[in-house]
């Protein structure tokens, strides 16, 4: 359970004095989620997520994060909305820590993605990438190439007592990346973690897309890759080149790739892979005393990088000539 800070009731009922939103009638702390401390609030008015923003999300980049998903609400994409005060502003302080509360969206997200569901999301996908252009603020990539070293430097020491060589491998990973990584791609606003657990299902059909914490701007091939690695692999770690076939299909049909962005892939994907394997072996490491929070595991993507390394096209993944 992702809840790193505590919240009592008195403090809560003082913050949600400032909303318009009714009375308390329960509250509890959500078991899913690494990075934030989600509550789910049962109010008069309904069921709303209340957020406090942990570790990796900075005050300043909010205004980011806050005004994108009312800029892709207005624009057809089915994500949450910030909740705001009477006062007018969305961005409070509880307990300590910046706080925000957005609506609820109704649905389910799925433990094993059929390809049905890997096209749904790599529709989805494309339809926030188009969404996102004119969205007016913009947010580096804390996460992408730069970023991977000083992780890397956080856990180098105690890599190989998660997986035996595992420090060379990164610093092989790295240096290869460092030297290769495409420039010049279409960029624009990337969601950057859209894993199965951030994508709602109703009855078969996409519902919504949650937790926009990582969102930023960056290459929207990259953000097709994160997908292909969190969508596409199955539990014994193999590929599923139907289920890549169609998640890249999908999303071809709403925005096009270019040649480049084919011929980028097999490099933006290991480079997506190392980015979730260096942040999980961070997070593996370095757990809080007293959170309670299940870390996810950082070997998954040891294995997923590993075939990344294999692949010679993006054939591989189910697209190109
Ligand atoms: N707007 C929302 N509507 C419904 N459920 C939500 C919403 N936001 C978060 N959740 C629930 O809370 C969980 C954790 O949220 P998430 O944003 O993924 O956390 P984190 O910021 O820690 O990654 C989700 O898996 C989902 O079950
Ligand atoms: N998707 C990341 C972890 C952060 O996302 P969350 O939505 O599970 O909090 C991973 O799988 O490493």
């Amino acid at each position: 359970m992702a809840v790193y800070t505590d919240v009592s009731p008195e403090e809560l009922e003082a913050f949600l004095a400032h909303y318009v939103i009714g009375r308390l009638r329960a509250f509890k702390g959500i078991a899913e989620g690494v990075e934030n401390s989600n509550y789910l609030l049962q109010t008069e008015a309904g069921s709303f997520i209340l957020t406090l923003y942990e570790k990796r999300v900075k005050r300043d980049d909010l205004p980011f994060f806050i005004g994108l998903m009312e800029h892709l609400a207005s624009r057809g994409i089915a994500c949450p909305q910030p909740v705001k005060t009477r006062e007018g502003v969305a961005l409070g302080e509880l307990a300590g820590r910046p706080a925000a509360i957005a609506t609820f969206l109704i649905g389910t997200s799925v433990r094993r993605p059929t390809a049905a569901n890997c096209a749904a999301v790599g529709e989805a996908l494309a339809r926030l990438h188009e969404a996102g252009a004119g969205f007016a603020l913009k947010r580096a990539n804390a996460l992408s190439v730069a970023g991977w070293r000083p992780l890397f430097a956080a856990a180098q020491g105690r890599a190989d007592t998660v997986v035996p060589g595992l420090a060379g491998l990164i610093a092989d990973e790295l240096d290869a990346l460092e030297a290769n990584w495409p420039e010049g791609l279409p960029d624009g606003v990337i969601h950057a973690d859209l894993f199965p657990d951030n994508v709602f299902f109703t009855d078969e059909k996409l519902s919504g897309l949650i937790d926009f914490y990582f969102a930023c701007n960056d290459l929207l091939a990259y953000d097709v890759s994160i997908c292909l690695n969190a969508w596409c692999f199955e539990p014994d770690g193999a590929f599923n080149i139907t289920k890549g076939r169609a998640l890249l299909a999908a999303y071809q049909a709403v925005r096009p790739f270019s040649e480049a962005e084919i011929a980028a892939l097999p490099l933006l994907a290991r480079g997506s892979a190392l980015r979730f394997l260096l942040t999980r072996l961070v997070d593996w490491l370095n757990v809080p005393p007293g959170a309670l929070v299940r870390p996810h595991d950082p070997k998954e993507y040891v294995r997923k990088l590993r075939f990344h390394r294999t692949v010679t096209s993006a054939r591989d993944y189910g697209i190109g000539a």
